[in-house]
C-alpha cells in the first residue's frame, strides 16, 4: 500500500467509540483521510511520500474549540475583572463599534495561529464580520463553523437585521461548497434577540441544514430578565420558541436547574461548556456533570481571548476538570477519558462534524496532532490521557495536520506569518486605542 503520510511509532489515542489505544501505533494518510490506522508492526508494510518519526510523542485527534469569538484577541487585556454586563456594554461593544472585516481578519488570524499552537483544527466563531474570520480559517488550513451574529440591534457589518438574514443567506452561498468551512445561523442570546428573530433563525437553520449556535443562561442577571419579560426561565423561554434541537449547540448554560436540564435533554441539543470565561466573568459554574448524567453531549470552548485570556483548549480541559471535582467534593467526576473525549470527538458531535473529524478512524479527515512526551513535565508517562489532561502545555504541541495538510510543523506555522501578523496587531492596536 502506498499512502502520502506515515505517522509512526506513537502513542495513538483514537478516541473511537471504544477508546482504543495503539501503544506503538502508526496512522497513514492518503490525501486528505486516513487510510490506515494500527500497531506499528501491522502497518510496517505501507510505503509513504513522508515518513513521520513519533516516536515519543502522544498522537490525537484535533483539539475542537466548540465556541469562540476568535478576532477578540484585539481585545485581550483591554478590560477586565468585570461582571458580564459591565464588562460588554462599557468596555467590549463601544470597542466593537470601531471594528472593520480587516481588523477581524487581522484579529482571526492571530487567533488561528493561537488556536494551531495549542492543538486546535477545529472551531466555532460566532463574531461581526464573519466572512473575515472564515477567511482567515481557510488560509490557515484549519476547519471551522462560522456564523454572523444576529441581534436586535443595528450590527457594524450589515444595519438592521432584515440585512442580517441577507447577508448569512449570502455567506451560506458563499461558502457552502467548502470542505472546511460551514456556515452557521448565529443568533446572539435570548436577552439580545426577540422571539421573531430568534424562530426566523432557527427556520433559516432548518431551511439550509445548518447548525443554529446562542449563548444562553450564561448569568443569573440573563435568567432574571428572561424571567421578568417572558415568565420563564431563558430555557424554557427557547423550547417554547421550538428551537431547540439536534443541531442547537448552547454556550455557558450555567444556569439551568433541574427542571431546563431534564427539557433540554429531550431535544437532543448540546452545551459549549466554557469553564475559564465562567470563572473570569464570575458567571457562575455550569452542571456539567449533572448535564453528562441526563445524557447531553458538552464540548469545550475558550470563549473569546477578552475572557479568558487565551484560546488554549488543552488548558481548558485541565480548568474542566479541576473546577467540577472541587464543586462537586468529588474526584471521581470527569476523569480524563471523559475530558479528552469532550475537546474531541464530543466536541466535533456538538458542531454535527463528527462523521469526518474528532477521533482517527480509517476513512475520517486526517485532523491530527503529535504532543512531544521528552520534557520533564511529561516524564514519566504512566498513562497518556492522564497526561494531556493535567500534565501537557501547550508547548508540548509538535504537528498539526488537517485534512492531511501539515499546518503546523516541528512547532512551526506552515501556512500563516506569525511575525508578519503578531507585528501588524501590535500596530493596529496601537491606532485602535488612540481613536478609543
Ligand atoms: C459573540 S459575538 C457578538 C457579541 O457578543 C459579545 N460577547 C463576547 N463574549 C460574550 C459572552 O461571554 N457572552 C455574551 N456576549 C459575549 C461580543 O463582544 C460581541 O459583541
Ligand atoms: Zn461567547
Amino acid at each position: 500500500m502506498q499512502a502520502d503520510i506515515l505517522i509512526e511509532n506513537g502513542w495513538i489515542l483514537t478516541m473511537d467509540p471504544e477508546n482504543t489505544v495503539f501503544e506503538k501505533g502508526s496512522l497513514a494518510i492518503t490525501g486528505e483521510s486516513i487510510s490506515a490506522i494500527g500497531r506499528a508492526e501491522d502497518l510496517s508494510h505501507i510505503r509513504a511520500r513522508e515518513k513521520v518519526d513519533a516516536g515519543g510523542c502522544i498522537v490525537l485527534p484535533g483539539l475542537v474549540n466548540v465556541h469562540t469569538h476568535a478576532s477578540m484577541t484585539l481585545f485581550r487585556g483591554l478590560a477586565d475583572d468585570l461582571p458580564l454586563m459591565r464588562w460588554l456594554e462599557d468596555h467590549i461593544f463601544p470597542a466593537e463599534a470601531r471594528l472593520t472585516p480587516e481588523l477581524v481578519r487581522l484579529g482571526a488570524e492571530l487567533a488561528c495561529l493561537e488556536m494551531m499552537a495549542s492543538g486546535t483544527t477545529t472551531f466555532c466563531d460566532m463574531y461581526l464580520f464573519e466572512n473575515s474570520v472564515a477567511e482567515a480559517a481557510d488560509a490557515a488550513g484549519m476547519r471551522a463553523v462560522v456564523g454572523e451574529v444576529l441581534y436586535d440591534f443595528p450590527s457594524p457589518c450589515y444595519g438592521p437585521i432584515e440585512k442580517g438574514f441577507l447577508h448569512v443567506e449570502e455567506m451560506a452561498d458563499r461558502w457552502k461548497d467548502h470542505p472546511r468551512i460551514t456556515i452557521a445561523l448565529k443568533p446572539h442570546s435570548p436577552y439580545l434577540c426577540a422571539p421573531e428573530l430568534l424562530c426566523r433563525a432557527f427556520d433559516m437553520a432548518e431551511a439550509h441544514n445548518l447548525p443554529f449556535v446562542i449563548h444562553l443562561a450564561e448569568t443569573a442577571a440573563e435568567t432574571e430578565t428572561i424571567k421578568k419579560r417572558y415568565g420563564r426561565s431563558p430555557l424554557a423561554h427557547l423550547a417554547d420558541l421550538g428551537v431547540l434541537s439536534k443541531r442547537t449547540l448552547a454556550a455557558h448554560c450555567v444556569k439551568m436547574d433541574e427542571a431546563d436540564i431534564a427539557l433540554f435533554a429531550t431535544k437532543g441539543s448540546a452545551v459549549a461548556h466554557n469553564p475559564q470565561s465562567n470563572m473570569k466573568l464570575a458567571s457562575g459554574i455550569a452542571p456539567v456533570p449533572a448535564f453528562l448524567k441526563a445524557g447531553i453531549t458538552v464540548g469545550l470552548g475558550t470563549d473569546g481571548a477578552a475572557s479568558n485570556n487565551d484560546l488554549n483548549i488543552l488548558s481548558e480541559m485541565r480548568s474542566a476538570a479541576l473546577l467540577h471535582k472541587v464543586n462537586m467534593e468529588d474526584p471521581t467526576v470527569l476523569d480524563a477519558r471523559t475530558i479528552l473525549r469532550m475537546a474531541t470527538i464530543d466536541g466535533a458531535k456538538c458542531l454535527g462534524l463528527d462523521g469526518i473529524t474528532g477521533s482517527l478512524e480509517r476513512g475520517k479527515q486526517a485532523d491530527v496532532i503529535l504532543m512531544d512526551t521528552g520534557k520533564p513535565h511529561m516524564t514519566p508517562l504512566h498513562n497518556p490521557f492522564s497526561q494531556v489532561v493535567y500534565a501537557a502545555g501547550r508547548n508540548d504541541i509538535r504537528d498539526i495536520f488537517v485534512a492531511g495538510k501539515g499546518i503546523y510543523r516541528n512547532r512551526c506555522h506552515t501556512t500563516l506569518d506569525a511575525n508578519d501578523i503578531c507585528h501588524r496587531v501590535r500596530e493596529a492596536v496601537a491606532g485602535f486605542h488612540k481613536k478609543v
